[in-house]
């Protein structure tokens, strides 16, 4: 297979991937042929073991495979032609959130397989899929389990397969970014230092109803969360009835109250005091202090320019935002 189109690869990581898809599988081996991609910079825990363990398992069933080392620019669109050639049937990402979000931005819509083993700091899309951190275990589900759809969602157009946030959340995801170590304690350390300062924004939302009535209401809020995962990550379920699947983003509105009264509302959320509103804009006046909904779109106006945060990376804000499910992106191998 000659390539183009590569120029983030160097001539052996291009000879490895070109290696891979030229070679005919022998009678023992899988039809698969997996291209691993590691971040090296992902979470807090060196990579070497990983590739140790991924060239054992992997040879020991028999499946040709390239590792490769994912980028900073987040570009993955060379794999495309890898993959639209058939000759690469599953992508395996080794990294957390970001990583995810970059390659299955790429691969949307894409018949192949995403696989990921987590390696990052947060790990929401894992673990709301129920992949475990354990390398091995999570490896075994690659080679074992089946692939499933899983829905996506374009925020102004920029694809994110597991969770959005507007204002704390993207605060504390810009913050994370410039940190030299990254890892969950980090998240924690930076998560607290930016709690005591927490400010709510002016948010407008606009539900479109689908027959002319669209429900619109104002709130003033510390983040509006956007999930389609149940997670921000390591467990902390901030949309706990989020389904990967099911069509729906999941709608996380924490209003503007007193400090205490945030923590105590978010943990009530995290452990599901919340139910699902119906009526989302019949509650924005009220004392409840978290708005939970689901709807497979929304428009939200930003006139505060509250930060934004994508799958846990930190992007470019606007004044509004144009949100809609994309149903059934990519192909997660999960348990
Ligand atoms: N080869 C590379 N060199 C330097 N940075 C990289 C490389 N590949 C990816 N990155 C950076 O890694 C970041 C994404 O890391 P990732 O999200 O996988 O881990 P994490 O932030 O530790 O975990 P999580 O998102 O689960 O909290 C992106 O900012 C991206 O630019």
């Amino acid at each position: 297979m000659s390539v183009h189109c590569v120029h983030e690869l160097d001539s052996v990581q291009l000879g490895k991937i070109n290696d891979l898809c030229a070679g005919k599988p022998s009678r023992q081996m899988s039809s698969r042929k997996i291209i691993y991609l590691i971040n090296p910079i992902s979470g807090t825990g060196g990579k070497f073991s990983l590739q140790e363990m991924i060239r054992q398992k992997t040879g020991e069933k028999g499946i040709a495979y390239s590792i490769l080392p994912t980028n900073a620019e987040g570009d993955y669109a060379f794999l495309l032609p890898f993959i639209e050639q058939t000759a690469v049937t599953d992508i395996i990402v080794c990294g957390g959130d970001g990583t995810v979000s970059a390659v299955a931005a790429a691969l949307a819509g894409v018949d192949v397989r995403i696989g990921i083993v987590p390696m990052g700091s947060g790990n929401g899309l894992a673990f709301a899929a129920g992949i475990p951190k354990d390398v091995e275990r999570a490896l075994e589900i690659i080679f074992t389990a089946n692939a499933s759809p899983i829905d996506g969602f374009l925020i102004n157009g920029q694809f994110s397969c597991m969770l959005c946030g507007i204002g704390f959340d993207a605060k504390v995801a810009e913050e994370f970014a410039s940190q030299t170590k990254r890892g969950f304690r980090t998240y924690v350390r930076v998560t607290l230092k930016n709690f005591f300062n927490a400010r709510p924004y002016p948010f407008r939302l606009r539900i479109p109803s689908g027959n002319g009535q669209d429900a619109s209401f104002g709130e003033e809020a510390f983040f509006i969360s956007i999930a389609n995962g149940n997670q921000f990550g390591n467990n902390f379920t901030i949309a706990p009835k989020a389904s990967l699947h099911d069509g729906l983003l999941d709608i996380v509105i924490a209003k503007k109250t007193n400090q205490l009264r945030f923590l105590v509302s978010v943990i009530r959320q995290v452990m599901g005091g919340y139910r699902v509103l119906a009526k989302p804009e019949a509650e924005s006046g009220a004392r409840i202090k978290i708005i939970y909904f689901q709807t497979p779109a929304l428009v939200i106006e930003n006139p505060g320019h509250a930060p934004l945060h994508i799958d846990g990376d930190p992007k470019a804000s606007a004044s509004e935002f144009h949100i809609s499910v994309v149903p059934k992106a990519i192909q997660l191998i999960q348990p």
